[in-house]
């Protein structure tokens, strides 16, 4: 996040200042007298808490009275738009296309877009004014880089999820017409252009994702049960949204030592584990992937490394499959072997680190994060796909029998399509190494850098992963076929000894 790019040191620090007293002056807030909000802008961070003293573990750091949350709940604009705030049914995705109507149905998502320009219109008559003049007015998701900025992400899949498209036409079907609608609750709106709305609303909701919060039920309520944790997660856009002000002062990492407490009448942040006189107060937003820390959040850190992930793509390896069988294979049993299958295709598979979760004083376990082997499901399709050659083709269906040799040619080929996988990005993990260590790109680039390199560290794991476990596969094999002969010269594995 770009952090008013443009706003002066002295605005803000002013700002800062601001908003801390309008946050203790709410009735039932809290802020502990040891902790301070400072400017790490130096190193890319924004706005951060950090220990002015040492911090005893279970401290209460800060404490945030849920009429202070501004969500739907809170709001003036459900008072004066009801039936928009009614809960609905999530609406699958290609819904979003629809054309427009004045009184489109929101979800959790759109109707904080809406309550959050509902509330930045009024200026300074919003009763979150201070707030909301520290929310940043330009992010570094990948949303907003430019065309040059995404080919440094080169081959990774967050490249397909960034989403503009959808995002431009959801907020057109469903922000803009009730702003329209409605101009008086939206001061000024009349002036503006639909561009210049539409903008207004991506920044709403790029705000909205990297730091709004799900909003726990109170302890005794009945949903309680289903209760998630924390930061946004899911976006099935049922569980009400808010933005809580002070919890999002917090950045956060994958080793962290605070954590945020959802109780009845107010949110409390406290530390884990004892933190030191200066040291940053951290939250969690979940074991996310450098390229999802990226996607929502716009930053990577080293300490997400390990919940990286890589997608490799079901093309790549029936692909690497089929050329295991050309001989005597007709395009027509191949179109046979898609229909047999069709039902239980997965278009790709997530490969990843096998990596425990931080414990409870947010540490990270001292074990390094490690392969651990292929998908099941991958397991699952590649044998379905074998099963679908051996009934359209008797020929290829022999060979099949053998269990070995089918394990053979799952493991051969998912060992080429993840080579395959690795050179679709532009420069070899090596290099990214090199500029990583080198220190040599920084901002988005960097960041990008980051992002590939991690994914091809698993690529690269997994090859060796595949690599071992076929060629102990194929000295086994090999033994089996050398015994067969019936003792002409030593089997492969008295070779081995
Ligand atoms: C909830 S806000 C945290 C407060 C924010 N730094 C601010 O100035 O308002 C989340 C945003 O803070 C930034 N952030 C959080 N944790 C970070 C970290 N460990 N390193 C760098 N930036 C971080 C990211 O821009 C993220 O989108």
């Amino acid at each position: 996040m770009d952090v008013d790019g443009g706003t002066a040191y002295s605005e803000f620090v002013q700002q800062t200042e601001t908003f801390l007293r309008w946050f203790q002056a709410l009735p039932g807030a809290t802020f502990h007298p040891d902790i301070r909000i400072e400017d790490l802008g130096h190193r890319n961070a924004g706005r951060g808490i950090i220990a002015t003293k040492d911090i005893a573990p279970d401290t209460v750091l800060f404490t945030i009275p849920r009429s202070s949350i501004l969500c739907a709940a809170t709001s003036a604009l459900a008072t004066h738009l009801p039936s928009l705030f009614t809960p609905t049914q999530p609406q699958d995705s290609d819904s979003e296309d629809d054309s427009p109507s004045p009184s489109p149905s929101q979800d959790s998502w759109t109707s904080l877009i809406l309550i959050l320009l509902h509330e930045h219109l009024q200026g300074p008559s919003s009763p979150w004014a201070p707030y909301l003049s520290i929310l940043p007015t330009s992010f570094s998701t990948p949303m907003f880089w430019t065309p040059v900025e995404l080919t440094h992400l080169q081959a990774s899949a967050v490249v397909s999820k960034i989403g503009h498209a959808a995002a431009d036409s959801m907020l057109r079907a469903k922000i803009l017409p009730v702003i329209r609608a409605h101009p008086s609750l939206f001061p000024s709106s009349a002036s503006l252009t639909d561009d210049a709305l539409l903008a207004l609303a991506h920044r709403m909701g790029s705000a909205i994702m990297s730091y709004a919060f799900d909003l726990e039920p109170a302890p005794d309520s009945d949903d309680e049960e289903d209760a998630d944790d924390g930061w946004v997660e899911d976006r099935d856009h049922l569980t009400p949204m808010g933005m809580v002000p002070m919890a999002d002062m917090l950045n956060a990492d994958a080793v962290f030592n605070a954590h945020i407490n959802h109780a009845e009448g107010q949110l409390t942040a406290t530390a884990l584990r004892p933190i030191r006189a200066g040291e940053e107060i951290l939250n969690y937003y979940g074991p996310l992937s450098n390229a999802e820390l990226l996607r929502r959040y716009g930053y990577v850190t080293p300490q997400h490394a390990r919940y990286d992930v890589v997608e490799l793509p079901w093309g790549l390896i029936e692909r690497r499959l089929r050329e295991r069988f050309h001989v005597g294979m007709k395009e027509a049993q191949w179109a046979a072997v898609g229909d047999a299958m069709a039902d239980e295709v997965e278009d790709s598979f997530v490969l990843e680190w096998a990596s425990e979760e931080p414990d409870a004083t947010g540490q990270q376990p001292g074990t390094p994060a490690v392969f651990g082997g292929l998908p099941e499901e991958l397991d699952e399709q590649v044998r379905a796909f074998l099963k679908a050659v051996r009934k359209v083709n008797a020929l290829a269906g022999e060979a099949l029998e053998d269990k070995q040799t089918r394990k053979e040619i799952y493991l051969d080929s998912v060992l080429r399509a993840l080579r395959d996988r690795e050179a679709e990005y532009a420069t070899r993990l090596e290099e990214d190494e090199q500029l990583v260590a080198s220190g040599a790109v920084e901002g988005r680039q960097a960041m990008a850098v980051w992002v590939r390199k991690g994914e091809k560290q698993i690529l690269r794991a997994a090859q060796r992963w595949v690599e071992g476990v076929l060629d102990e596969l194929r000295r086994s094999m090999a033994a089996e076929r050398d015994g067969g002969r019936g003792g002409d010269g030593p089997s492969a594995k008295r070779r081995r000894h």
